[in-house]
């Protein structure tokens, strides 16, 4: 049963230190922020803010130095190692600027993958990716193998897989980082519509203004910590796109937008 009446993550008060004494990186500190169920949130800063850390702190693939995250009121900076692969699955999406996608497998193995592994009857899997890819409108790719198809079917694909089990959150870390403009015109529609349709609640990761501009709120990093956050509300994709640059030309840094 979801519970819609508290935020679906809750970062709090997080740090993350690399090194050791002599030489500490504190590449988080003293993080904090909610995302609401079903919200589409983007992460932006310089290279060196921060992004990928989050992230990964918040996917367990990394671990908090301090603080806690909550996801749907678990607190997964206590899950032991035994039981993190097994909560990644059933919990979470991803989608990475490289795909990930495993070359030997068609685009539809790669897609039921997360299914297949879960033991999910073959007939269901199959209802499961014929929908997800008529709305993704990757039908006609499924019987191809990566090396076959574009970058941006690519993407679409492992958009697919990070949907299909319906995980309480996707977590995308630059989804358009490798794809040319028109095809991450055409994933970030369909990140949007279906954030919308289905209630999936998104994370993202950019250092794309554009990128970020589909999300419904954007929280700003700088130095490892919250610089800024700015909501679309009502207004226009161009408008926020544009409020987003002169967020960006306050944050300084390097900042390719
Ligand atoms: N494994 C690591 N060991 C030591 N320092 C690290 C490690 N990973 C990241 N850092 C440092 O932590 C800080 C934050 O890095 P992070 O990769 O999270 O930034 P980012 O905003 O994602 O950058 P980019 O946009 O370039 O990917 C940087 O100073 C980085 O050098």
């Amino acid at each position: 049963m979801i519970n819609r009446s508290k935020p679906l993550l809750c970062v709090e008060h997080i740090e993350k230190y690399y090194g050791n004494q002599g030489s500490i990186t504190k590449a988080l500190n003293q993080v904090s922020f909610y995302v609401q169920h079903g919200e589409f949130v983007s992460i932006m800063g310089a290279s060196g803010s921060g992004k990928t850390t989050l992230l990964n702190c918040i996917s367990t693939i990394d671990t908090v130095s301090a603080g806690h995250v909550l996801l749907d009121g678990k607190d997964i900076t206590t899950i032991s190692e035994d039981d993190i692969s097994a909560f990644r699955r059933d919990n979470l999406g991803f989608v990475f600027q490289d795909f990930n996608l495993l070359d030997t497998l068609t685009l539809e193995e790669n897609v039921a993958l997360p299914l297949t592994i879960g033991k999910v009857p073959p007939k269901e899997i199959t209802e499961r990716i014929n929908h997800i890819a008529q709305r993704l409108q990757i039908s006609d790719t499924l019987k191809k193998f990566p090396f076959q198809v574009s970058g941006g079917q690519k993407q679409l694909c492992a958009f697919a897989r990070a949907m299909i089990c319906n995980p309480k959150l996707v977590m995308a870390d630059e989804p358009t980082g490798s794809l040319d403009s028109n095809s991450a015109r055409i994933l970030l529609q369909m990140m949007s519509e279906l954030n919308k349709e289905t209630g999936a609640t998104i994370l993202m990761v950019t250092h794309d203004a554009f990128c970020a501009s589909y999300a419904d709120r954007i929280l700003f990093l700088k130095d490892g910590k919250i610089f800024n956050e700015i909501l679309k509300g009502e207004k226009t994709r161009d408008i926020f796109y544009h409020e987003i640059l002169d967020v960006l030309s306050l944050l300084g840094g390097d900042n390719p937008c």
